[in-house]
């Protein structure tokens, strides 16, 4: 018998939602099952009046509605809910466009999506905007970052990765052409390394120059030598490497004004165009500078590294300030970033607008990562399980945050990736003396290293 279920078995309740979707495909039992499906829209189409009468999201009926109602039936005149727009399966729900009825806003609806998800018998109910007087419920039959899987359909852009999965079943896309610059922080074994790692890969798959630091001696890092085209190890590399990447933004800064016709003299910070509006042959490739555990750039020991660090800091402000113009992003990963790491930490901190928070140790370290940009964030961060690694809340400075969690990607894989990517490293010959090297991927020999000999020769 076949374990499938379909449209008509599934009866009356959803042939009223107008369900092409469902009719089109048949989806296993297990399927249904595990989304709870059936039970939701079964649930949601019956109770669908009473339930937002229960949460207070019904209104009076218009005027002439309830004249008609009074003089051609004798049925009392109730409130009405929100007008329904079509039921739309997704892979891990249900979506749901509602118009609101005059009088109500989306907070209405917001506030009472933790009685819907109760009503409902669903793991999540999320609501948002669509356009004024209408929004968009979406019910999560499950809870999508205990084992994440990247939505299937994502539009993916030049400097536009998805690296993870929100709680709503949307895919978190880190998207370099409106948030430039990103702080990722956590304690350790809290899953930054696989942030970075998804990023890293899900990048490597396009034209971009991919530099890295990585202070810890490159055991994060090195494993995609073969993709990446400068990697520092240790603040003396770093010292070496961020001047030449300063230069190489000056030089592109030059190319923007030459194309501009503006005076080589006028000062970078008046000039508002960027790379982007360069002719497609002339624009140099973007870079995206990954620097792990950004701590290790800032500690000193001596007056002699304090001058470096002093050197170090100011040229990161620079390309944090500066950079986006001229193509230069910058992916800063650590433990912990505040102003107790020393002259232009904070300074630093303010210029990297997206933020990305897994488990920290202490509230302070939630402060220093979301605390500036949306405070009610701070306690999201601090309620992550030790025993969810790569959990984290993300911000930016708009004020809103959500939580995700990447996939799980193993560094062979990620490695992998890397050595296939390879050839599609930009070439920016200023770079070339950071090229790390890249070890010979070892061959399996069949063959036994010695000839058999018979015994009896
Ligand atoms: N999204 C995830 N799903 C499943 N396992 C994860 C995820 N993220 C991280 N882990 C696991 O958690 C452990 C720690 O992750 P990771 O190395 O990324 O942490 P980290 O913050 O970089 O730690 P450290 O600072 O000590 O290097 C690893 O064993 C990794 O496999």
């Amino acid at each position: 018998m076949t374990d499938l279920v379909t449209l008509a078995e599934l009866g009356g309740p959803l042939a009223a939602i107008g369900g092409a979707a469902y009719a089109r495909h048949a989806y296993p039992a297990a399927y249904w099952s595990t989304v709870g499906l059936p039970v939701s829209v079964a649930r949601l189409l019956a109770s669908y009046t009473s339930t937002m009468d229960a949460c207070g999201l019904t209104v009076a009926p218009p005027r002439w509605r309830a004249l008609a109602i009074k003089a051609t039936t004798r049925r009392e005149v109730r409130p009405v809910p929100p007008r329904r727009g079509v039921i739309r399966p997704t892979s891990t729900g249900l979506r749901i466009r509602l118009r609101l009825a005059p009088g109500q806003e989306l907070a209405d609806v917001a506030a009472s999506a933790e009685r819907l998800r109760h009503a409902w018998g669903v793991h999540a109910v999320y609501v948002r905007d669509v356009k004024p007087g209408v929004v968009e419920l979406r019910l999560v039959g499950f809870d999508v970052l205990r084992k994440v899987r990247m939505p299937r359909r994502i539009a993916g852009d030049l400097l536009r990765v998805p690296v993870a999965v929100r709680e709503d079943a949307t895919a978190f896309v880190r998207d370099y052409r409106t948030v430039p610059h990103e702080l990722v922080l956590g304690a350790t074994l809290s899953g930054k390394s696989m942030f970075l790692r998804n990023l890293f890969t899900r990048l490597a798959a396009q034209p971009v120059v991919l530099v890295g630091i990585d202070c810890k001696r490159g055991v994060e890092l090195a494993p995609f030598a073969a993709r990446l085209s400068a990697l520092a190890t240790d603040p003396d590399q770093a010292a070496e490497l961020l001047p030449v990447l300063v230069k190489e933004m000056e030089d592109r800064y030059d190319l923007i004004k030459a194309r501009q016709g503006i005076a080589p003299g006028t000062p970078e910070e008046l000039i508002t165009s960027d790379i982007w509006g360069l002719p497609e042959d002339e624009r140099p490739a973007p870079i995206v500078l990954f620097i792990d555990e950004v701590a290790e750039l800032f500690l000193v020991a001596t007056r002699k590294e304090e001058e470096r660090r002093d050197e170090m800091v100011t040229q990161l402000i620079r390309l944090a300030q500066l950079g986006r113009a001229a193509g230069i992003y910058l992916e800063v990963c650590g433990q912990r970033f505040g102003a107790e790491l020393g002259k232009g930490a904070t300074m630093l901190r303010a210029q990297l607008t997206g933020r990305v928070c897994h488990r920290v140790n202490d509230e302070a370290s939630a402060k220093m990562a979301l605390g500036d940009i949306a405070p009610e964030a701070v306690y999201g961060a601090c309620a992550i399980p030790a025993e969810r690694p790569g959990l984290a809340v993300v911000g930016d400075t708009s004020g809103g945050w959500s939580r995700i969690r990447t996939p799980y990607l193993s560094l062979a894989d990620a490695a992998v990736t890397c050595r296939e990517t390879a050839h599609l490293a930009p070439d920016v010959p200023a770079l070339t003396p950071f090229r790390p090297y890249v070890l010979p991927v070892p061959v399996e020999d069949s063959r036994p290293v010695v000839a058999p000999q018979p015994a009896t020769e």
